[in-house]
């Protein structure tokens, strides 16, 4: 394996850079000092309890553990002078960049040095390339110093977010092994944590003594569900991006000549744009979930942009901003369908320049109607979980290119009488991965860094390390501790309920919730936003001041506190089992259901015992 000789290597900080390095995040009560006191919840089933039994199947051994909660110690164990022994612990960059990285390594370590000094912790140089191959790097103070709150994963490198093959695995394995490694924490997003859920399982079946641990780290906030609220980085992206949208607004607004189509990172989820679109408020917002939902046509997108526009341009606007996100593509049905044959033909081997020539006749008229710079794009090797590579394929181009060309033919027959419709495109992707990281990716990294080592010192296998009660700040976070297995679910071939579920289980990114209060917030703003030129300027990121603790939108609306309110809904359970008798009457049992179904949801991931008894109820 050749390796980038830089990575590692201290680094000449910026002034800037020197005070952030300076710091310190604040850990939750239950993080400070040596002893914590470590509570096992319900046993965990799945996500989706239809896929429990392959879920079961596929990880007996990591299957169904308990949820674990970290709490603060009582007086007397707070006061009692442990003696914890030290332990070794192995830490891979697997998933893609996401500011805030460095921090978990950070926290990590910092965890384990308070509870032994002679702990140790090494970084694998290369990410998982480096795992296979045995490139260590042991991770000090010195060499911490100049990635202390830091943007990038330059400290330790990434390669292929994947451990996956069998010789992937084998490799991974006998490294840890090798190094007699009590502990591996995989840093990335829902990709790098199916595979750490499947590392933990071959290692539990080999008797291999490494304990594997989790950390949701994404700029996507896709690796988000009924235990996980948001995941480290997005927040940063989400902040860096809506300054360059809004600068873009305000660009546009000035001179009132173009229409900026701006695409923002995000993967197959749209959760950066939705979150970017209510920090900034541009014209238009186009959501791959809605499109998907709705199965909203490539034609039919366009005709709603140039009515947007014709919209405009009866108030003698001729600028404006869309926003659209990342996997937007891949949820236009005809599109999706396209895309699928070609992933099948490179599943295949089939060389790129032979595809097009492969595709069924319906494919190859959507293909040849295509643009030749998508088309290209659309044929790019893919992506490590056998998917298109979304970020090489320029959506934003492609609905510019095509919204001209109806806006052309608009203005030929007479129905569109404007001036003649002008446009320029962005990608904001890379520009904000790279980011210093805001205050609350560089604390929630490093809280989450804390609880995998307490996680490993517990000695759980298969577990990712996660906070709730984020909206508060740190000093009201619980931390706690979920089976990776509990998120898992399997795809289905038809969107039907009905379908039987087919493939491995995994972990899948959570789109955007169309029911939700975030969603519903951009809802209702929309036909402001398209005509009033609602432009908001949220600004640079902020370190210090008012500005500093500013949260994400949506994670501030929506209502996640699940963890913390699972006692009071199993104590209401309770209730409504002593109410709720055969014989009861009708009113009891309709009000006794209408006010379950808001908790179902969470009774039915985080307790399996709980979530046989619903069906008594018939809330399903
Ligand atoms: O171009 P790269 O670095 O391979 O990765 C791009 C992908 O990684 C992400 O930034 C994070 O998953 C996606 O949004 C994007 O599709």
């Amino acid at each position: 394996m050749s390796m980038n000789a830089d990575l590692g290597k201290p680094r000449e900080l910026t002034g800037l850079q020197k005070r952030r390095a300076l710091h310190q995040p604040e850990l939750p009560p239950c993080l400070q000092g040596k002893a914590i006191r470590v509570e096992f919840g319900d046993s965990t089933t799945t996500i989706d309890p239809t896929c429990a039994n392959m879920v079961a199947q596929e990880f007996p051994n990591t299957f169904g553990q308990p949820l674990v909660h970290f709490l603060k110690p009582n007086k007397m164990d707070a006061q009692a002078n442990y003696e914890h022994p030290p332990i070794r612990v192995g830490v891979v960059f697997s998933g893609r960049q996401s500011p805030g990285g460095h921090n978990v390594i950070w926290g990590v370590y910092d965890a384990m040095k308070t509870q032994n000094l002679q702990s140790v912790l090494l970084g694998f140089i290369g990410g998982t390339e480096g795992l296979f191959a045995n490139q260590t790097l042991e991770i000090t103070d010195d060499a911490l110093s100049a990635y202390r709150n830091q943007g990038g994963f330059d400290f330790l490198g990434r390669t292929v977010d994947q451990i996956h093959t069998t010789e992937q695995v084998n490799a991974a394995m006998s490294t840890c092994c090798d190094l007699d490694l009590d502990g591996l924490v995989i840093i990335g997003g829902v990709t790098s944590n199916s595979d750490a859920a499947q590392l933990a399982e071959t290692f539990a079946n080999h008797n291999c003594k490494t304990k594997v641990v989790g950390v949701p780290v994404s700029l996507n906030g896709d690796l988000k569900n009924q235990f996980v609220e948001t995941t480290v980085g997005f927040d940063t992206v989400c902040k860096v991006n809506s300054q360059l949208i809004s600068n873009v607004c305000l660009d546009a607004i000035s001179a009132g000549k173009y229409y900026h189509f701006v695409r923002v990172m995000g993967w197959k989820a749209s959760h950066v744009a939705l979150e970017c679109a209510l920090q900034s408020q541009p014209n238009m917002v186009i959501l791959g979930e809605e499109v998907a939902f709705s199965k909203l046509t490539l034609k039919e997108i366009i005709s709603k942009i140039c009515d947007g526009v014709q919209a405009r341009a009866a108030q003698e606007k001729y600028h404006g901003v869309l926003l659209i996100s990342e996997g937007l593509i891949e949820s236009i049905p005809e599109m999706f369908a396209l895309i699928q044959e070609i992933n099948i033909l490179h599943s295949n081997k089939v060389p790129e320049n032979n595809i097009p020539s492969q595709l069924s006749p319906w494919a190859t008229a959507l293909y040849n109607y295509l643009p030749p710079f998508i088309r290209r794009e659309l044929l790019l090797h893919q992506d490590s979980d056998n998917s298109a590579q979304l970020s090489q394929i320029d959506t934003e181009q492609l609905l510019a290119h095509l919204v001209e060309a109806e806006m052309n033919k608009r203005m030929k027959e007479g129905k569109y009488i404007g001036r003649k419709f002008s446009s320029v495109c962005h990608f904001f992707g890379y520009q904000a991965r790279g980011s210093l990281p805001s205050n609350f990716d560089c604390d929630y990294a490093y809280v989450l860094g804390h609880i995998c080592m307490h996680i490993l010192a517990a000695g759980l296998n298969g577990y990712m390390a996660f906070a709730t009660n984020m909206k508060e700040p740190t000093n009201k976070w619980r931390c706690a501790a979920v089976p990776l297995t509990a998120m898992m679910s399997v795809k289905r071939h038809s969107r039907s309920p009905g379908a039987v579920p087919t493939g491995k289980p995994v972990i899948h990114p959570s789109p955007v919730d169309l029911q939700g209060k975030a969603y519903a917030l951009l809802r209702e703003k929309a036909s402001s936003f398209l005509l009033d030129d609602f432009y908001r300027t949220p600004g640079g990121i902020q370190f210090d001041g008012s500005g500093a603790d500013v949260k994400p939108i949506t994670l501030t609306v929506e209502d996640q506190d699940y963890l913390g309110d699972i006692k009071l809904l199993q104590d209401y359970l309770e209730k409504v089992r002593n109410i709720v008798k055969p014989g009861c009457s009708r009113e009891i049992l309709k009000a006794a259901i209408s006010s379950m179904s808001s908790v179902k949801d969470v009774l039915k991931v985080m307790s399996a015992p709980f979530y046989a008894e619903l069906p008594l109820f018939n809330l399903n």
